[in-house]
Order: C-alpha cells, then sequence, then structure tokens
C-alpha cells in the first residue's frame, strides 16, 4: 500500500550562486566561464523528512538556518537543487514577505492569490468579504500594497491564506508582526484548522507558539535537519543550545558561525550523493551501479537544470545558424535550393526588375 503523506522530502538541497555583478550571472547561465570563482552556498545540505495528514509540525533554527527555504520549496515558490519533493495538496503559504504583489490594490491581491490557488471568481467573491473582514484594514483594501505596513501586509496574507481553503497551511513567521486581537484571532483560525485535520507547517522564532501549536518539531540548522520529533523534546534541545551558545565568548560565537557557513560554502554534492548512494546499496542490497543509477534519479529525477546544458547550447547555436541562412536567403532573391547547393550565391543577391529606364543587375 503506498505511504499516506502530504508532504515528503529526500535528500533536498537548494544552492545559491553568489553572483558579484550581472555579467556573472549571465555568464554562467550560457556555461561561458568555468564559474569557478563564483562562489556557491548551500543553504539546504540535503533534508530528508515527511509530514502526515493533520499534522502541525513546527520549523524552528536560527536565522539564516534555511527554515523559509524550505518552506518556499515546499509550497512551490522556489525549486530545489537535488532531491525530491512530493506535495499532495494545495499549499498556501503565508510568509510576511512573500505572496502579496505590491503594486496591486489588497482587493486585486484578493483575486489573484484566489485565482492561483485555481478558485473561480464566483469562489472568490463568495470569500472576498470573509478576507476583508478578517484582516480589518479599513479603505487600506483599496491602495496598493506597497503603502502597507509589515502588520498590514501580514494581515491580509494571513486573511487570504485560511480563507481559499487550501489542504496545506504554511505560515513563515507571519504571526510576528500583528498586534495581540490580530494574532489572538489568527491562533483561533489555526486551531480551526487543526480540528479540520488539515496539515500546518509552522516556521517561527518563537517557542511558545510553536510549544502551543505544534504536535511535532523540526529543527534546521546551518542547511541540516538537526532533530526532528516531538515538540517538547526537540524545543527543549533547541533551548539548551542555545543556552550554551550565550554562554560562549563572541570569539567562539562568531567562530562557530564561520565554520558552519564555511561548511555551507564548501558542501561537495558529488560526495553527498556517493554517500546517499552507498546508503541506499545498504538498505536496498543494490549493486553499487544500481544504488549509483537510482540516487542519480533521485537527486536530479525531478530537477530541471538551472543552467544551460551542451546538448542545448548547441541546439541554439544550430537554430541561430538555419535563421541567419533563411534571413539571407530572403534577402537575396535566390530559391532555398539553389542557396544551399551553392551558398556563395548567397553574395550575389538577385536585385526585382525595374521598369522604365533603370538598370538591370544579373
Ligand atoms: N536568493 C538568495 N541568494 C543567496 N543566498 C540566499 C538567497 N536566499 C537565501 N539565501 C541564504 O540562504 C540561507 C538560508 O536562508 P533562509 O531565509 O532560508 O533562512 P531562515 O532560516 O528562514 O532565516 P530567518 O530566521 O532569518 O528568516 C541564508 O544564509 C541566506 O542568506
Amino acid at each position: 500500500m503506498a505511504e499516506e503523506y502530504k508532504i515528503k522530502l529526500k535528500n533536498v538541497t537548494k544552492e545559491y550562486d553568489l553572483y558579484r555583478t550581472k555579467n556573472e550571472k549571465l555568464k554562467s547561465f550560457f556555461n561561458l566561464s568555468k564559474n569557478s570563482d563564483v562562489p556557491h552556498f548551500w543553504s539546504l545540505k540535503g533534508i530528508s523528512l515527511t509530514i502526515h495528514k493533520g499534522e502541525s509540525v513546527g520549523i524552528i533554527g536560527v536565522n539564516g538556518s534555511g527554515k523559509s527555504t524550505m518552506s518556499n520549496i515546499i509550497s512551490g515558490i522556489i525549486p530545489q537543487t537535488t532531491g525530491f519533493v512530493d506535495v499532495r495538496g494545495d499549499t498556501s503559504i503565508v510568509a510576511i514577505s512573500a505572496g502579496l504583489k505590491r503594486s496591486l490594490t489588497g482587493l486585486e491581491n484578493i483575486r489573484l492569490k484566489g485565482l492561483m490557488q485555481g478558485l473561480t471568481f464566483e469562489e472568490i467573491d463568495a470569500v472576498r468579504d470573509d478576507i476583508i473582514e478578517f484582516a480589518d484594514i479599513g479603505d487600506f483594501i483599496d491602495q496598493p500594497v506597497k503603502d502597507y505596513s509589515s502588520g498590514m501586509r501580514s494581515r491580509l496574507g494571513f486573511a487570504i491564506a485560511v480563507h481559499i481553503n487550501p489542504d496545506i497551511l504554511i505560515i513563515d513567521e507571519a504571526l510576528s508582526v500583528g498586534d495581540d486581537t490580530f494574532y489572538q484571532k489568527c491562533l483561533d483560525k489555526i486551531n480551526e484548522f487543526k480540528t479540520e485535520g488539515k496539515t500546518i507547517l509552522f516556521v517561527s522564532h518563537s517557542l511558545k507558539q510553536v510549544e502551543m501549536l505544534c504536535d511535532r518539531t523540526a529543527w534546521i540548522h546551518f542547511g541540516d535537519l538537526r532533530m526532528i520529533g516531538n515538540t517538547e523534546e526537540v524545543v527543549n534541545a533547541y533551548r539548551q543550545f542555545s543556552a550554551d551558545f550565550k554562554k560562549k565568548t563572541k570569539a567562539e560565537r562568531s567562530n562557530y558561525q564561520k565554520t558552519k557557513k564555511q561548511l555551507q560554502l564548501n558542501f561537495d554534492i558529488k560526495g553527498y550523493e556517493q554517500k546517499v548512494a552507498k546508503e541506499v546499496g545498504q538498505a536496498e542490497g543494490l549493486e553499487e551501479h544500481e544504488a549509483q543509477k537510482a540516487t542519480h534519479k533521485l537527486f536530479y529525477g525531478e530537477v530541471l537544470p538551472s543552467k544551460m546544458t551542451t546538448a542545448s547550447k548547441w541546439i541554439i547555436l544550430a537554430a541561430l545558424i538555419v535563421m541567419v541562412f533563411f534571413a539571407f536567403v530572403s534577402v537575396s532573391g535566390h530559391s532555398v535550393t539553389k542557396s544551399i547547393t551553392d551558398p556563395t550565391v548567397l553574395l550575389h543577391p538577385v536585385y526585382p526588375k525595374t521598369t522604365g529606364t533603370g538598370q538591370q543587375f544579373k
């Protein structure tokens, strides 16, 4: 029987190229430079986890540990670099910084998000007033979102997300900017979602909120999944880590962070793939080459290359040559067959016959 889950990640990584100029980025896309001097930063270094229907899972970790990267991959906002991602159901993400189009008004954003979620105009109209009432931002609903305060953006984002009836609700730090009344309203709504058996992912720095809302918790630490399990256990371990970290001297703390970041810069994806292939081989009793093949498929099977492959470069070059050839044929006035058999004719165009006394060229 197929495993019942809502979200499954296997060996998910995310790499960012830290380009210094636009030129570097362009060159890299066309694979024109060896790109060796562009630093690569691995925001996620191989995350595997499974989340079941009806679970509410907290995601905790220090700043920059990869929490938003992971939630954005799950909600389909950004692609993973390697690994398997399977999300069963509609997701809706509420994040302080994501989701709303700044140039559109609140109302237009309601329509846009509704349509993106697959709702019809009638369905959007049916929930529009509830969203406006829940967000409670008054006349600002007709103003562009760029004029909103961060609290107002968060209110609207949250109101839209919970009213478009997603299967999976991802809340990324969205509760930290609202006032107390709104916060309580959000908690009630989240609890309502929980009783309806919906799946919730709750990214937060507030351990209290995580303890209050989440059955399980994942601790992401500098791109790794350091721990996942019962919320109390994970939150306590994290608190212990934070307390120990605070006891370190300033130099020790900075050293620790530098070392961790360096590991993210030096992450060896090929080495990681080999390590996973070994584990897969052992777990499934596969021959080495079979395990390597299966792992390669797991890593890259559903990932589109972000850079141009050699094959696509050749295809584009061939297409360009064909286009230039036809442009010359068209201008020259010779037939295609003649131009193919004797391309030099392209250098001697046939000019149209002129009437009157004008001179005629061959
Ligand atoms: N577009 C990007 N280009 C380069 N690096 C990025 C990009 N987006 C994120 N990162 C880096 O990836 C790492 C993880 O970022 P992410 O936003 O996922 O962390 P986080 O745990 O959500 O942090 P916070 O708690 O501060 O919100 C950070 O070091 C960040 O600088």
